[in-house]
């Protein structure tokens, strides 16, 4: 392909390089996205959304068994596998045509910085484009990191990408790591049919929320008998036969068919000729609220940034990136907090959702962190079980909110829904974090009877009003 000269190149297509560019382009420049891989990125094809379409079924199949008269089952594993194919087929015609349709023109191949405002493609045939442009978005993600675990380069071991795209499902699994993935996939495997072993060298699962989620989702993994190893590290793996057998760092050994090793993720900036510009290579891109790396011209968004790694929250950077250059562009000047140039909700409320059973779906502060932080805080919580909605959800109905509220200035700065479909209610908070919205007007904001939500008012009557 002969070189190129745009307004905007972004390196990466997942959802949050799509973003940027498309709506960079939306806004009138030309814009162009290079792509190694698949376009659509991991969430597409191998994290967010064929876990969750793994999880959906099994999740639905459970709500089932806490009402009596309507329960389901047993699962067709086939049929849950082709239909998470239909959400995950690794094919990605349909993106690339989006991309097409929305006037980006895709460079299919590595993309390298090759010095300022230049970006270089090599692509598979080994031809190399070369792309000039004024602003270069960086939209590489990450890749999973592998412990330091005697062996474990030659096990063959699992990552993100043979969990969520298996094909038959293992008859045991050994998981290394109790983070998200972690979680997520043991609740999905477990009622799949494998038996699980999950190992975190912490003492606690999900160790980012309040501590409470951590315990109510390892006791909802061991009621389904996934065999939880807490403040345990893996200190050396190795095929046995079929199975891998891992030894802890008590003595003991487990095993299990696969290993899956899902021990947090780094940015992928090893391979993008970072130390053209200056910059040193390996390490998460180090963007301002306004997603700005470098002079004005060099962006970071996603997992490549040292933002939050979700897809919502990198798809809200690169809108905001996105805003940012074409303001530069037509030489506007750049608005302050909560415009459409600075991404401040990075600081304030990430919103997550685990797709466990309980889900744990929180935004902003936990407890901890709040304090952590030097506010003044007081946290209270309430079970949902206890609201009509919630005995009405399911019978015995497991699970809690909890709102962590700074008491200086009576506004909400945390919250935590865990419990069986409670994987909307956080929008809720993160709209009463974002706005600031003082306690004394929540008080009007009233819940609809008889629905999970009445939660919110139990907790303000908790707190004290
Ligand atoms: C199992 C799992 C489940 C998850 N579930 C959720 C969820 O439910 N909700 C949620 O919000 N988040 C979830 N996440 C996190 C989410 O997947 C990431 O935050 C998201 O994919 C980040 O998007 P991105 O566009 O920054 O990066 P990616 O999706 O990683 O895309 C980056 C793209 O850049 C390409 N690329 C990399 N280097 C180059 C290069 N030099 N040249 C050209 N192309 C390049 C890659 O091929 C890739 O296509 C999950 C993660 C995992 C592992
Ligand atoms: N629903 C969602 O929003 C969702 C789902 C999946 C993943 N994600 C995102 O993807 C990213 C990656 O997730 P992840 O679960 O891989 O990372 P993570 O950082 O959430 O969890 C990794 C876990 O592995 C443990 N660990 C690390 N090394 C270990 C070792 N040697 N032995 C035992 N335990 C060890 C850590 O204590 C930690 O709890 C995260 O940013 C996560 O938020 C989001």
């Amino acid at each position: 392909m002969s070189d190129l000269d745009v307004d905007v190149v972004v390196i990466g297509a997942g959802p949050v390089g799509e973003n940027a560019a498309g709506r960079a382009h939306e806004q009138g420049l030309s814009a162009a996205i290079v792509e190694a891989g698949l376009v659509g990125g991991e969430c597409s094809y191998y994290a967010c959304i064929p876990s969750k379409a793994l999880l959906r079924p099994v999740d639905l199949l459970a709500a089932t068994h806490r009402i009596p008269g309507v329960e389901a089952g047993p699962i067709d594993v086939g049929k849950v596998l082709a239909r998470r194919d239909q959400f995950a087929n690794p094919d990605d015609s349909g993106q690339a045509d989006w991309l097409s349709g929305a006037g980006v023109t895709l460079l299919r191949g590595h993309g390298r910085l090759a010095g300022e405002r230049a970006v270089e493609v090599t692509h598979d045939d080994g031809t190399t484009t070369t792309v000039s442009a004024r602003s270069v978005v960086v939209a590489t993600g990450s890749v999973p990191t592998a412990p330091p675990v005697d062996g474990i380069d030659d096990v063959g071991a699992w990552t993100n990408r043979d969990a969520t795209q298996v094909k038959d499902v293992p008859s045991s699994l050994l998981i290394l790591g109790g983070g998200v993935v972690g979680v997520e996939m043991a609740t999905a495997y477990v009622r799949l049919g494998a038996q699980v072993t999950l190992v975190q060298h912490g003492d606690r699962l999900i160790p980012a929320t309040e501590a409470e989620a951590g315990r109510r989702v390892q006791a909802a993994l061991e009621a389904d008998g996934v065999d939880v190893r807490l403040g345990t590290s893996m200190t050396a793996v190795r095929r046995d036969g079929a199975d891998v057998v891992a030894t802890l760092d008590d003595g003991s050994e487990v095993r299990g068919a696969e290993l899956l090793v899902a021990a947090g993720r780094r940015s992928t900036t090893d391979d993008l000729g970072l130390e053209t510009v200056g910059l040193p290579p390996g390490r998460p891109l180090g963007a301002d609220d306004t997603t700005t790396v470098l002079g004005d011209w060099l962006y970071a968004v996603g997992d490549a940034s040292t933002g939050a790694k979700l897809t919502h929250m990198g798809k809200y950077q690169a809108r905001i990136c996105a805003d940012v250059i074409v303001a530069r562009a037509h030489g506007k000047e750049l608005g302050g907090r909560y415009s459409h140039h600075a991404a401040t909700a990075e600081h304030t409320a990430v919103p997550q959702v685990i797709f466990t059973d309980p889900q744990v779906a929180a935004v902003g502060h936990s407890e901890a962190s709040a304090r952590d932080s030097g506010l003044p805080v007081r946290a209270v919580s309430f079970e949902i079980g206890n609201t009509a909605g919630g005995s009405l959800q399911a019978d015995g109905y497991d699970g809690f909110a909890s709102i962590v509220v700074d008491t200086e200035r009576e506004v909400i700065v945390g919250a935590t829904f865990v419990g069986q479909d409670v994987a909307d209610m956080v929008h809720g908070a993160t709209i009463a974090i974002v706005g600031e919205v003082p306690l004394s007007r929540l008080w009007h904001a009233v819940p609809s009877f008889p629905t999970m939500s009445e939660v919110w008012l139990r907790l303000l009557e908790t707190y004290g009003l």
